[in-house]
C-alpha cells in the first residue's frame, strides 16, 4: 500500500494531468495525516475513475501522439491540384463543385466560404447559389435540377442545416447519385451500409477521420471502435465505413446508459456529438486513439472573434492517456474539406477519364 502511495505522489507530483482513483485519494489521504514528504501539486478538483485504471498507465504515462489533420489535408490537397492540372492537359477541362446555401447563418456561411476557397486553391471550378431564408422547396428543387443537367458540374452539394421549413430528406434525395460528392443520399448511404456494394461517394467526415486513422499508422480491423453520434452526417455513416474497414463498432448516443463504461473499452474513439469536453480523460482506455469531429463555439473574449473553437474530447485531459489525437481546431475539418475535393475529382474522372 505504502509503495502504490508512493507511485500516487510521484505521479501526482510529475504530471500536470494525472487524474487519481478513488482508491489513491484514500491511500494518499491515509499519508497525508503526517507533514507530505514533498510539495504537492494536486488538481483543485478530484475527477476519480470509477474504475482504477491499470496500474501500467499509472506507472509510465502515455506518450500522445498528436495527429495533425492541417498538415495532412494539405498533403492530400497538393496531390489534387497535379491531378486537376493533368486532367485539364488531357481533355481540357476541371472538376466543378455547386454548392446550394440556404440563409444566412453564420458559420454555414463560414464553411461554405472555406469549402469554396479550397476549391479555388485546387483548380477546380465552384458556383454558388445563394437562396433566401424562407425559400420555397420548389425553389431549391429546380436549382438543383438544373446543376444535375450541368455538364460543367460534377459534385453538387446542398450545405446543412436547412431551414426549418424545409424537408430535408426530400431535397437531398433530389441530388443526382453521380453528383452526391457529400454521400448524403440515401442509395449511397445504403449502399455503404450494405455488404457486396459500393457507394459511389462515402461522406468527406466520416471519409476524412478514416484518412487519418490510416495516414497515422492506426489498424482498423479486429478493433473496438466507439462512435459518439449518429447523425446522419457524421456518426451513421461513420460508424458504417468503420464497420467496411472491419473494426467492432459500438455506437453512443443520447439515450446510451452509461457511455463512459462503453467508451472505455474502445481501441479507437470517434466523438461525434457537439457536446463540448463530452469526452473526458477517464472515459478513454488508456492507449486509445481519438478522433475528435466535434467543432464547437465557446466564448472567449481573449479570442479575436469572441469565441474558440472546441472538440467533444477533453483534449488535455486525454493527453497522457490517448495514444493518439486529433486537435480541434487542425483536425478532423481540413480532412472534410480535404476529402470533399477528393469526392468531386472522382465524380468528373469517372466522367473524363
Ligand atoms: N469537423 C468536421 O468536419 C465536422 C464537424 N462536425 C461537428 O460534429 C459535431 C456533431 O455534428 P452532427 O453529427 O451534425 O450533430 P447532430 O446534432 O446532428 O448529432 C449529434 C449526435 O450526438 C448524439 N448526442 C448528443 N448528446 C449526446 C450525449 N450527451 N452523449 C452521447 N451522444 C450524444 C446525438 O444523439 P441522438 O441521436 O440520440 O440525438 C446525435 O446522434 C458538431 O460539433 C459539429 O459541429 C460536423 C460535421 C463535420
Ligand atoms: N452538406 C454539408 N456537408 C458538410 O460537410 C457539412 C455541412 N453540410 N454542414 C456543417 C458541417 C460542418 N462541417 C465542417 C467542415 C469543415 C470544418 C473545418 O474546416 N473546421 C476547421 C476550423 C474552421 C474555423 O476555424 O472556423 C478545423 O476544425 O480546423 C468544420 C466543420 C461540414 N459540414
Amino acid at each position: 500500500m505504502l509503495l502504490m502511495a508512493r507511485k500516487a505522489l510521484a505521479s501526482a507530483h510529475s504530471s500536470k494531468a494525472i487524474r487519481l482513483t478513488t482508491r489513491e485519494v484514500h491511500y494518499l489521504s491515509s499519508i497525508l495525516v503526517s507533514p507530505p514528504l514533498v510539495s504537492l501539486d494536486l488538481p483543485e478538483n478530484w475527477i476519480p475513475y470509477s474504475d482504477p485504471p491499470p496500474l501500467a498507465s499509472f506507472e509510465t504515462e502515455q506518450k500522445t501522439v498528436v495527429i495533425d489533420g492541417k498538415v495532412i489535408a494539405e498533403e492530400i490537397r497538393t496531390k489534387i491540384i497535379s491531378e486537376v492540372g493533368k486532367m485539364k492537359m488531357a481533355v481540357g477541362k476541371v472538376p466543378g463543385l455547386a454548392v446550394v446555401l440556404v440563409g444566412q447563418q453564420r458559420d454555414s456561411q463560414t464553411y461554405v466560404r472555406n469549402k469554396m476557397k479550397a476549391c479555388e486553391e485546387t483548380g477546380i471550378k465552384s458556383v454558388l447559389a445563394e437562396l433566401p431564408e424562407d425559400c420555397s422547396e420548389g425553389h431549391i428543387i429546380s436549382v438543383l435540377k438544373e446543376f444535375n443537367e450541368d455538364t460543367s458540374i460534377h459534385g453538387v452539394l446542398v450545405q446543412l442545416p436547412l431551414p426549418q421549413h424545409l424537408d430535408e430528406s426530400k431535397i437531398l434525395n433530389m441530388v443526382r447519385l453521380e453528383k452526391d460528392v457529400d454521400g448524403f443520399h440515401p442509395l449511397n448511404m445504403g449502399n455503404l451500409a450494405m455488404r457486396g456494394r459500393e457507394p459511389l461517394f462515402v461522406s468527406c467526415t466520416p471519409k476524412g477521420c478514416v484518412e487519418l486513422l490510416i495516414r497515422a499508422g492506426v489498424e482498423i480491423a479486429g478493433k473496438n471502435a466507439v462512435v459518439i453520434g449518429r447523425s446522419n452526417i457524421v456518426g451513421l455513416p461513420m460508424s458504417l465505413l468503420l464497420q467496411r474497414h472491419d473494426a467492432t463498432v459500438s455506437t453512443v448516443h443520447a439515450f446510451t446508459k452509461d457511455p463512459e463504461h462503453i467508451t472505455r473499452k474502445a481501441d479507437i474513439v470517434i466523438a461525434a456529438a457537439g457536446i463540448p469536453n463530452l469526452v473526458r480523460g477517464s472515459w478513454l482506455k488508456p492507449g486509445a486513439v481519438v478522433i475528435d469531429v466535434g467543432t464547437c463555439p465557446v466564448e472567449d473574449s481573449s479570442c479575436e472573434f469572441g469565441y474558440r473553437l472546441v472538440g467533444d474530447v477533453c483534449y488535455e485531459e486525454a493527453l497522457g492517456v490517448a495514444s493518439a489525437i486529433t486537435p480541434v481546431p487542425g483536425g478532423v475539418g481540413p480532412m472534410t474539406i480535404a476529402m470533399l475535393l477528393c469526392n468531386t475529382l472522382d465524380a468528373a474522372k469517372r466522367i473524363f477519364l
